[in-house]
Protein backbone atom coordinates (compact mmCIF):
# COMPACT_ATOMS: atom_id res chain seq x y z
CA UNK A 1 0.00 0.00 0.00
CA UNK A 2 1.52 3.57 -0.77
CA UNK A 3 -0.01 6.90 0.21
CA UNK A 4 0.77 10.13 -1.23
CA UNK A 5 0.05 12.85 1.57
CA UNK A 6 0.03 16.24 -0.32
CA UNK A 7 -1.76 18.78 2.29
CA UNK A 8 -1.04 22.65 1.87
CA UNK A 9 -0.92 23.68 5.50
CA UNK A 10 -3.35 24.47 7.54
CA UNK A 11 -3.77 28.16 8.52
CA UNK A 12 -3.14 29.17 11.78
CA UNK A 13 -2.72 25.79 13.04
CA UNK A 14 -0.79 23.27 11.20
CA UNK A 15 2.34 23.37 8.73
CA UNK A 16 1.98 21.53 6.16
CA UNK A 17 4.60 18.65 7.13
CA UNK A 18 2.85 18.95 10.48
CA UNK A 19 -0.33 18.12 8.66
CA UNK A 20 1.65 15.26 6.91
CA UNK A 21 3.15 13.49 10.03
CA UNK A 22 -0.67 14.12 11.49
CA UNK A 23 -2.50 11.80 8.31
CA UNK A 24 0.34 9.60 8.68
CA UNK A 25 0.16 8.72 12.15
CA UNK A 26 -3.60 8.00 12.04
CA UNK A 27 -3.37 5.63 9.10
CA UNK A 28 -0.99 4.02 10.33
CA UNK A 29 -2.91 2.79 13.09
CA UNK A 30 -4.36 0.42 9.85
CA UNK A 31 -1.84 0.25 7.77
CA UNK A 32 1.55 0.25 10.23
CA UNK A 33 3.85 -1.01 7.20
CA UNK A 34 2.62 0.76 4.14
CA UNK A 35 4.41 3.43 2.01
CA UNK A 36 3.76 6.99 3.25
CA UNK A 37 5.44 9.78 0.69
CA UNK A 38 4.92 12.88 2.88
CA UNK A 39 4.79 16.20 0.21
CA UNK A 40 4.39 19.24 2.12
CA UNK A 41 2.30 21.04 -0.27
CA UNK A 42 1.71 25.28 -1.15
CA UNK A 43 0.41 27.41 -3.43
CA UNK A 44 2.77 30.55 -3.54
CA UNK A 45 1.57 31.75 -0.37
CA UNK A 46 2.19 32.15 3.39
CA UNK A 47 3.26 28.84 4.25
CA UNK A 48 5.58 28.07 0.68
CA UNK A 49 9.11 28.96 1.70
CA UNK A 50 8.68 26.33 4.96
CA UNK A 51 6.93 23.99 2.95
CA UNK A 52 9.70 23.76 0.20
CA UNK A 53 12.53 24.08 2.75
CA UNK A 54 10.97 21.14 4.62
CA UNK A 55 10.75 18.89 1.27
CA UNK A 56 14.12 19.66 -0.22
CA UNK A 57 15.91 19.60 3.29
CA UNK A 58 16.80 23.27 2.80
CA UNK A 59 17.03 26.01 5.31
CA UNK A 60 15.46 29.10 6.25
CA UNK A 61 17.51 32.22 6.46
CA UNK A 62 16.82 35.30 8.64
CA UNK A 63 17.69 38.69 7.44
CA UNK A 64 16.78 42.78 7.90
CA UNK A 65 15.38 44.28 5.12
CA UNK A 66 13.66 47.89 4.55
CA UNK A 67 9.94 47.11 5.33
CA UNK A 68 6.98 48.55 3.43
CA UNK A 69 7.24 51.76 5.05
CA UNK A 70 10.94 51.95 5.00
CA UNK A 71 11.98 51.38 8.35
CA UNK A 72 13.83 47.89 8.89
CA UNK A 73 11.61 44.84 9.04
CA UNK A 74 12.87 40.93 10.42
CA UNK A 75 12.44 39.24 7.13
CA UNK A 76 13.30 35.33 6.02
CA UNK A 77 13.85 33.16 2.69
CA UNK A 78 14.37 30.00 2.04
CA UNK A 79 16.91 28.28 0.78
CA UNK A 80 16.37 24.37 -1.33
CA UNK A 81 18.18 21.27 -0.35
CA UNK A 82 20.51 21.45 -3.12
CA UNK A 83 21.70 25.54 -2.16
CA UNK A 84 20.92 26.34 -5.72
CA UNK A 85 17.23 27.75 -5.56
CA UNK A 86 15.71 30.54 -3.34
CA UNK A 87 12.20 30.58 -2.30
CA UNK A 88 11.14 34.26 -1.29
CA UNK A 89 7.74 34.96 -0.49
CA UNK A 90 7.28 39.00 -1.15
CA UNK A 91 4.97 39.34 2.03
CA UNK A 92 8.09 38.11 4.21
CA UNK A 93 9.51 41.77 3.51
CA UNK A 94 6.74 43.92 2.02
CA UNK A 95 3.57 42.17 3.17
CA UNK A 96 0.51 43.41 4.48
CA UNK A 97 0.59 41.98 8.13
CA UNK A 98 3.88 44.50 8.79
CA UNK A 99 2.07 47.55 8.61
CA UNK A 100 -0.78 48.55 11.18
CA UNK A 101 -3.91 49.30 9.89
CA UNK A 102 -3.84 52.73 10.50
CA UNK A 103 -0.52 53.57 8.91
CA UNK A 104 -1.69 51.70 5.68
CA UNK A 105 -0.91 53.87 2.34
CA UNK A 106 -0.08 52.54 -1.01
CA UNK A 107 1.14 55.44 -1.93
CA UNK A 108 3.98 55.48 0.03
CA UNK A 109 5.08 51.38 0.63
CA UNK A 110 7.87 49.87 -1.58
CA UNK A 111 8.94 46.26 -2.10
CA UNK A 112 12.67 47.32 -1.83
CA UNK A 113 12.65 45.07 0.86
CA UNK A 114 11.77 42.08 -1.53
CA UNK A 115 14.86 43.30 -3.37
CA UNK A 116 16.80 43.14 -0.86
CA UNK A 117 16.37 39.04 -0.07
CA UNK A 118 16.70 38.66 -3.82
CA UNK A 119 20.13 40.03 -3.14
CA UNK A 120 20.75 38.43 0.28
CA UNK A 121 20.30 35.37 -1.94
CA UNK A 122 22.58 36.47 -4.59
CA UNK A 123 25.25 36.53 -2.35
CA UNK A 124 24.13 33.13 -1.20
CA UNK A 125 25.33 31.70 -4.74
CA UNK A 126 21.70 30.96 -5.51
CA UNK A 127 20.90 30.59 -9.52
CA UNK A 128 17.17 30.71 -9.36
CA UNK A 129 14.28 31.98 -7.32
CA UNK A 130 11.17 31.05 -6.96
CA UNK A 131 8.97 34.13 -5.69
CA UNK A 132 5.47 33.65 -3.84
CA UNK A 133 3.11 36.85 -5.07
CA UNK A 134 0.30 37.81 -2.52
CA UNK A 135 -0.22 39.49 0.34
CA UNK A 136 1.47 42.58 -0.11
CA UNK A 137 1.41 46.25 1.51
CA UNK A 138 2.35 48.07 -1.75
CA UNK A 139 1.21 48.57 -5.33
CA UNK A 140 4.76 50.35 -6.73
CA UNK A 141 4.75 47.92 -9.65
CA UNK A 142 8.10 46.11 -8.09
CA UNK A 143 9.75 49.49 -8.63
CA UNK A 144 11.14 49.16 -4.79
CA UNK A 145 12.30 45.90 -5.37
CA UNK A 146 14.27 46.72 -8.73
CA UNK A 147 15.96 49.74 -6.99
CA UNK A 148 17.58 47.77 -4.38
CA UNK A 149 18.74 45.55 -7.70
CA UNK A 150 20.15 48.70 -9.09
CA UNK A 151 17.57 50.14 -11.42
CA UNK A 152 17.28 53.55 -11.11
CA UNK A 153 13.86 55.46 -11.90
CA UNK A 154 14.60 59.07 -12.84
CA UNK A 155 12.51 62.79 -13.13
CA UNK A 156 12.76 64.80 -15.60
CA UNK A 157 15.86 66.42 -13.99
CA UNK A 158 17.84 63.49 -13.54
CA UNK A 159 17.18 62.76 -9.99
CA UNK A 160 15.50 59.24 -8.42
CA UNK A 161 12.02 58.56 -7.78
CA UNK A 162 11.20 57.69 -3.64
CA UNK A 163 9.26 54.95 -2.69
CA UNK A 164 5.85 53.92 -3.31
CA UNK A 165 3.01 53.86 -5.71
CA UNK A 166 2.57 57.44 -5.36
CA UNK A 167 6.53 58.62 -6.37
CA UNK A 168 5.46 56.66 -9.86
CA UNK A 169 4.00 60.01 -10.98
CA UNK A 170 7.45 61.25 -11.42
CA UNK A 171 9.18 58.83 -13.38
CA UNK A 172 10.25 59.49 -16.74
CA UNK A 173 12.23 56.85 -17.87
CA UNK A 174 14.30 54.01 -16.56
CA UNK A 175 18.08 53.71 -16.27
CA UNK A 176 19.36 49.82 -16.16
CA UNK A 177 23.19 50.74 -16.53
CA UNK A 178 23.72 50.11 -13.07
CA UNK A 179 21.85 47.06 -12.44
CA UNK A 180 23.17 44.38 -10.41
CA UNK A 181 25.29 41.67 -13.44
CA UNK A 182 24.13 38.73 -11.36
CA UNK A 183 20.85 39.10 -12.83
CA UNK A 184 21.74 37.71 -16.04
CA UNK A 185 21.50 34.28 -15.72
CA UNK A 186 19.30 34.09 -12.71
CA UNK A 187 16.04 32.74 -13.35
CA UNK A 188 13.13 33.15 -11.78
CA UNK A 189 9.51 32.04 -11.77
CA UNK A 190 6.82 33.98 -9.84
CA UNK A 191 4.16 32.02 -8.21
CA UNK A 192 0.99 34.27 -8.57
CA UNK A 193 -2.05 33.84 -6.09
CA UNK A 194 -3.90 35.85 -8.61
CA UNK A 195 -4.86 36.13 -12.11
CA UNK A 196 -5.71 40.35 -12.38
CA UNK A 197 -3.88 42.33 -14.76
CA UNK A 198 -1.80 45.25 -14.28
CA UNK A 199 -4.22 48.24 -14.31
CA UNK A 200 -7.78 49.02 -15.15
CA UNK A 201 -10.82 47.91 -13.70
CA UNK A 202 -10.06 44.12 -12.66
CA UNK A 203 -6.22 45.53 -12.17
CA UNK A 204 -4.15 45.83 -8.77
CA UNK A 205 -4.93 49.36 -7.46
CA UNK A 206 -9.15 48.90 -7.92
CA UNK A 207 -8.99 45.63 -6.71
CA UNK A 208 -6.22 45.39 -4.22
CA UNK A 209 -5.66 48.88 -3.55
CA UNK A 210 -8.38 49.32 -0.98
CA UNK A 211 -7.75 46.33 1.32
CA UNK A 212 -4.24 47.44 1.27
CA UNK A 213 -5.55 51.12 2.65
CA UNK A 214 -6.84 53.29 -1.07
CA UNK A 215 -9.41 55.78 -1.07
CA UNK A 216 -11.19 55.86 -4.16
CA UNK A 217 -9.20 58.80 -5.55
CA UNK A 218 -6.02 56.97 -4.27
CA UNK A 219 -6.87 53.71 -6.18
CA UNK A 220 -7.57 56.09 -9.32
CA UNK A 221 -3.87 57.95 -9.35
CA UNK A 222 -2.36 54.43 -8.49
CA UNK A 223 -3.81 53.19 -11.46
CA UNK A 224 -2.96 55.70 -13.58
CA UNK A 225 0.58 55.33 -12.51
CA UNK A 226 0.63 52.02 -12.92
CA UNK A 227 -0.07 52.72 -16.98
CA UNK A 228 2.10 54.90 -16.98
CA UNK A 229 5.03 52.74 -15.77
CA UNK A 230 4.03 50.30 -17.62
CA UNK A 231 4.77 52.45 -20.56
CA UNK A 232 7.81 53.71 -19.95
CA UNK A 233 8.97 49.55 -19.36
CA UNK A 234 7.72 49.23 -22.89
CA UNK A 235 9.56 52.15 -24.40
CA UNK A 236 12.68 51.47 -22.14
CA UNK A 237 12.97 47.75 -21.16
CA UNK A 238 11.20 47.02 -24.49
CA UNK A 239 8.65 44.69 -22.49
CA UNK A 240 4.98 44.49 -22.46
CA UNK A 241 3.91 43.58 -19.00
CA UNK A 242 0.18 45.23 -18.20
CA UNK A 243 -2.32 42.58 -19.65
CA UNK A 244 -0.29 38.87 -19.00
CA UNK A 245 -2.65 37.10 -16.11
CA UNK A 246 -1.14 37.73 -12.91
CA UNK A 247 0.58 41.33 -13.40
CA UNK A 248 -1.44 42.83 -11.34
CA UNK A 249 -0.32 40.08 -8.51
CA UNK A 250 1.00 41.71 -5.18
CA UNK A 251 0.73 45.37 -6.65
CA UNK A 252 1.78 45.07 -9.53
CA UNK A 253 5.02 42.86 -8.25
CA UNK A 254 3.84 40.30 -11.32
CA UNK A 255 4.35 43.06 -13.47
CA UNK A 256 7.52 43.91 -12.35
CA UNK A 257 9.53 40.61 -12.14
CA UNK A 258 8.61 40.38 -15.50
CA UNK A 259 10.25 43.76 -16.61
CA UNK A 260 12.90 43.79 -13.99
CA UNK A 261 13.92 39.60 -13.37
CA UNK A 262 12.81 38.50 -17.14
CA UNK A 263 10.43 36.22 -14.67
CA UNK A 264 7.85 33.61 -15.69
CA UNK A 265 4.36 33.99 -13.91
CA UNK A 266 2.75 30.97 -12.94
CA UNK A 267 -0.27 29.36 -10.92
CA UNK A 268 1.34 29.28 -7.47
CA UNK A 269 0.24 25.39 -6.70
CA UNK A 270 1.49 24.16 -10.58
CA UNK A 271 5.06 25.52 -9.29
CA UNK A 272 4.96 23.82 -6.30
CA UNK A 273 3.89 20.72 -8.27
CA UNK A 274 6.66 20.77 -10.23
CA UNK A 275 9.36 21.91 -7.81
CA UNK A 276 7.88 18.52 -5.78
CA UNK A 277 8.03 15.94 -8.26
CA UNK A 278 4.18 15.39 -7.62
CA UNK A 279 3.58 13.66 -11.03
CA UNK A 280 6.63 11.05 -10.45
CA UNK A 281 5.45 10.66 -7.03
CA UNK A 282 1.97 9.68 -7.23
CA UNK A 283 2.21 7.34 -10.02
CA UNK A 284 1.88 4.12 -8.37
CA UNK A 285 0.15 5.61 -5.18
CA UNK A 286 -3.12 3.57 -3.73
CA UNK A 287 -4.41 7.33 -2.62
CA UNK A 288 -3.76 10.96 -2.55
CA UNK A 289 -4.29 12.57 0.41
CA UNK A 290 -4.54 16.72 -0.03
CA UNK A 291 -6.17 19.35 2.01
CA UNK A 292 -6.17 22.32 3.54
CA UNK A 293 -7.79 24.88 6.40
CA UNK A 294 -10.64 25.97 4.91
CA UNK A 295 -12.22 24.30 1.57
CA UNK A 296 -15.24 25.96 -0.02
CA UNK A 297 -16.27 27.17 -3.64
CA UNK A 298 -13.03 28.93 -4.20
CA UNK A 299 -11.11 26.26 -3.53
CA UNK A 300 -11.26 25.02 -7.38
CA UNK A 301 -9.74 28.50 -8.39
CA UNK A 302 -6.32 27.25 -8.39
CA UNK A 303 -5.84 26.40 -4.70
CA UNK A 304 -3.60 23.16 -3.89
CA UNK A 305 -6.14 20.37 -2.71
CA UNK A 306 -7.03 21.05 -7.16
CA UNK A 307 -3.67 21.67 -7.87
CA UNK A 308 -2.94 18.06 -6.31
CA UNK A 309 -6.21 16.55 -7.31
CA UNK A 310 -5.32 17.13 -11.64
CA UNK A 311 -2.30 15.35 -11.04
CA UNK A 312 -3.50 12.49 -8.90
CA UNK A 313 -6.60 11.94 -11.65
CA UNK A 314 -4.19 11.84 -14.54
CA UNK A 315 -2.29 9.07 -12.91
CA UNK A 316 -5.83 7.31 -12.27
CA UNK A 317 -5.29 7.91 -8.24
CA UNK A 318 -8.11 8.60 -5.78
CA UNK A 319 -7.87 11.65 -4.20
CA UNK A 320 -9.47 12.06 -0.78
CA UNK A 321 -9.45 15.68 0.72
CA UNK A 322 -9.38 16.97 4.48
CA UNK A 323 -10.19 20.24 5.76
CA UNK A 324 -10.55 22.41 9.17
CA UNK A 325 -13.82 24.18 7.44
CA UNK A 326 -16.33 23.24 5.14
CA UNK A 327 -17.51 25.80 3.27
CA UNK A 328 -20.60 27.02 0.74
CA UNK A 329 -20.20 25.65 -2.40
CA UNK A 330 -17.46 22.94 -1.54
CA UNK A 331 -19.17 20.60 -3.78
CA UNK A 332 -17.54 22.00 -7.17
CA UNK A 333 -14.47 20.11 -6.17
CA UNK A 334 -15.74 16.67 -7.21
CA UNK A 335 -15.67 17.89 -10.71
CA UNK A 336 -12.13 18.60 -10.33
CA UNK A 337 -11.16 15.59 -9.44
CA UNK A 338 -11.69 15.31 -5.72
CA UNK A 339 -13.44 12.23 -5.06
CA UNK A 340 -14.07 12.76 -1.50
CA UNK A 341 -13.40 15.09 1.34
CA UNK A 342 -14.05 15.66 5.28
CA UNK A 343 -13.79 17.81 7.88
CA UNK A 344 -11.58 16.79 10.71
CA UNK A 345 -13.32 19.08 13.31
CA UNK A 346 -15.44 16.63 15.27
CA UNK A 347 -18.25 18.99 15.94
CA UNK A 348 -19.36 22.77 17.00
CA UNK A 349 -16.76 24.36 18.57
CA UNK A 350 -15.01 27.98 18.66
CA UNK A 351 -11.96 28.42 15.96
CA UNK A 352 -9.16 28.71 19.09
CA UNK A 353 -10.44 25.01 20.00
CA UNK A 354 -10.58 23.78 16.71
CA UNK A 355 -6.99 25.30 16.00
CA UNK A 356 -5.19 24.12 19.19
CA UNK A 357 -6.77 20.24 18.54
CA UNK A 358 -5.94 20.39 15.03
CA UNK A 359 -3.61 17.90 14.66
CA UNK A 360 -5.40 15.49 17.53
CA UNK A 361 -8.43 16.17 15.20
CA UNK A 362 -6.43 15.34 11.59
CA UNK A 363 -4.98 12.29 12.82
CA UNK A 364 -7.99 10.99 14.52
CA UNK A 365 -10.20 11.52 10.85
CA UNK A 366 -7.29 9.93 8.82
CA UNK A 367 -7.49 6.66 11.33
CA UNK A 368 -11.32 6.51 10.66
CA UNK A 369 -10.49 6.76 6.96
CA UNK A 370 -7.70 4.11 7.26
CA UNK A 371 -9.89 1.80 8.76
CA UNK A 372 -12.40 2.19 6.19
CA UNK A 373 -9.90 1.50 3.62
CA UNK A 374 -9.02 -1.44 4.94
CA UNK A 375 -12.04 -2.90 5.56
CA UNK A 376 -13.25 -2.05 2.52
CA UNK A 377 -10.14 -4.38 1.24
CA UNK A 378 -11.31 -7.19 3.02
N1 LIG B 1 -7.44 22.85 12.02
C1 LIG B 1 -8.45 23.65 11.65
N2 LIG B 1 -9.72 23.41 12.04
C2 LIG B 1 -10.72 24.22 11.66
N3 LIG B 1 -10.58 25.31 10.88
C3 LIG B 1 -9.33 25.59 10.47
C4 LIG B 1 -8.20 24.79 10.82
N4 LIG B 1 -7.10 25.33 10.27
C5 LIG B 1 -7.51 26.41 9.60
N5 LIG B 1 -8.85 26.58 9.71
C6 LIG B 1 -9.70 27.65 9.14
O1 LIG B 1 -9.59 27.72 7.74
C7 LIG B 1 -9.26 29.05 7.34
C8 LIG B 1 -8.52 29.01 6.03
O2 LIG B 1 -7.31 28.31 6.19
P1 LIG B 1 -6.44 27.91 4.92
O3 LIG B 1 -7.34 27.30 3.88
O4 LIG B 1 -5.32 27.06 5.40
O5 LIG B 1 -5.91 29.34 4.48
P2 LIG B 1 -5.75 30.03 3.02
O6 LIG B 1 -7.14 30.12 2.46
O7 LIG B 1 -5.10 31.35 3.29
O8 LIG B 1 -4.88 29.07 2.22
C9 LIG B 1 -8.47 29.59 8.54
O9 LIG B 1 -8.46 30.98 8.60
C10 LIG B 1 -9.24 28.98 9.69
O10 LIG B 1 -10.38 29.76 9.98
O1 LIG C 1 -0.92 41.34 -2.62
C1 LIG C 1 -1.95 41.58 -3.28
O2 LIG C 1 -2.13 42.63 -3.92
C2 LIG C 1 -3.07 40.53 -3.35
C3 LIG C 1 -3.08 39.90 -4.75
O3 LIG C 1 -1.84 39.37 -5.09
O4 LIG C 1 -2.82 39.57 -2.36
P1 LIG C 1 -4.01 38.78 -1.59
O5 LIG C 1 -4.57 37.79 -2.59
O6 LIG C 1 -3.31 38.08 -0.43
O7 LIG C 1 -5.03 39.78 -1.14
Amino acid sequence: MKFVLAPDSFKESMTAMEACEAIERGLRSSFPDAEYIKVPMADGGEGTVQSLVDATGGRIVQCDVTGPLGHPVSAFYGIVGDGKTAIIEMAAASGLGLVPKEERNPLITTTKGTGELIVHALNAGVRSIIMGLGGSATNDGGVGMAQALGFRFLREDGTEIGYGGGSLSEVTRIDSAHVDPRLQGLQVVAACDVDNPLTGAHGASAIFGPQKGATPDMVKQLDANLARLANIIERDLGKEVNDTAGAGAAGGLGAGVMAFLGAKLKRGVNIVVDAMNLADKVKDADYVITGEGGMDSQTVYGKTPIGVAKVAQAAGVPVIALAGSLGTGVEAVYEHGIDMFFSIVPGVCTLDKALTDASFNMERTARNIGTLIKHSKR
